[in-house]
């Protein structure tokens, strides 16, 4: 497995539910496959490993998402193809995270949209149908905001398409901005 000369940092942002773990690690095995080395990182991930000590208020995200960045521009100056897989719902800390990360790599904020009913529809971990229910507080969507990106890198429409669809969108993306080898 070979680092690339110079890493970079795909931030995938959007509500529970849209999909951003599963392209993310669908993505990586595909970079795999051509010998590159890639690591996913998402909010289960960190929030059971580097930032078990934060809830869901905007300072605790913003705390644990700038974390995050500075883990992800670590690898990626290392020479790894970098997934970032956090609903990040904010715009000034996504612009946060970018800018942290952009001092070193090259960073590609990814917006996987979907409705809000799709992502109540597929709902995997119960947690819109307890939202909805009021017995979780701060849900994002439900009663807590999802800022749209205004200017994002890409938007992949996530639904009513086969998630593969949106896995081949992203790296077609990435390889034509000569970050990785074509697909
Ligand atoms: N209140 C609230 N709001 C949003 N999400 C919640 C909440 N409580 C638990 N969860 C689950 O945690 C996942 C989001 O974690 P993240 O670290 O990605 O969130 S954030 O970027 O800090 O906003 C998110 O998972 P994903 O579905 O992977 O996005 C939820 O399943
Ligand atoms: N394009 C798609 N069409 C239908 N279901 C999808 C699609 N992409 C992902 N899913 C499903 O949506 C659910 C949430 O996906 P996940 O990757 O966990 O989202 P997130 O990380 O954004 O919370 C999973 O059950 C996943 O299989």
């Amino acid at each position: 497995m070979r680092c690339l000369e110079r890493g970079f940092v795909v931030w995938l942002t959007g509500l529970p539910a849209s999909g951003k773990s599963t392209i993310a690690q669908l993505a990586a095995a595909r970079v795999r496959e051509v010998g590159v080395r890639a690591e996913v990182l998402d909010g289960d991930w960190a929030r059971s490993t580097i930032s078990t000590d934060v809830g869901f208020s905007r300072d605790d995200r913003r705390r644990h998402l700038l974390r995050v960045a500075w883990v992800t521009r670590l690898l990626a100056r290392n020479g790894v193809a970098v997934f970032a897989a956090f609903v990040s719902p904010y715009r000034d800390v996504r612009a946060e995270v970018r800018r942290i990360v952009e001092e070193e790599v090259p960073f590609f904020e990814v917006y996987v949209k979907v409705s809000l009913g799709e992502a109540v529809r597929r709902d995997p971990k119960g947690l819109y149908r307890r939202a909805l229910a009021g017995e979780v507080k701060n849900f994002t969507g439900v009663d807590d905001p999802y800022e749209e990106p205004e200017s994002p890198d890409l938007v992949l429409v996530n639904e009513g398409v086969p998630v593969e669809v949106s896995v081949g969108r992203l790296l077609g993306f990435l390889a034509d901005l000569g970050v990785l080898p074509k697909f």
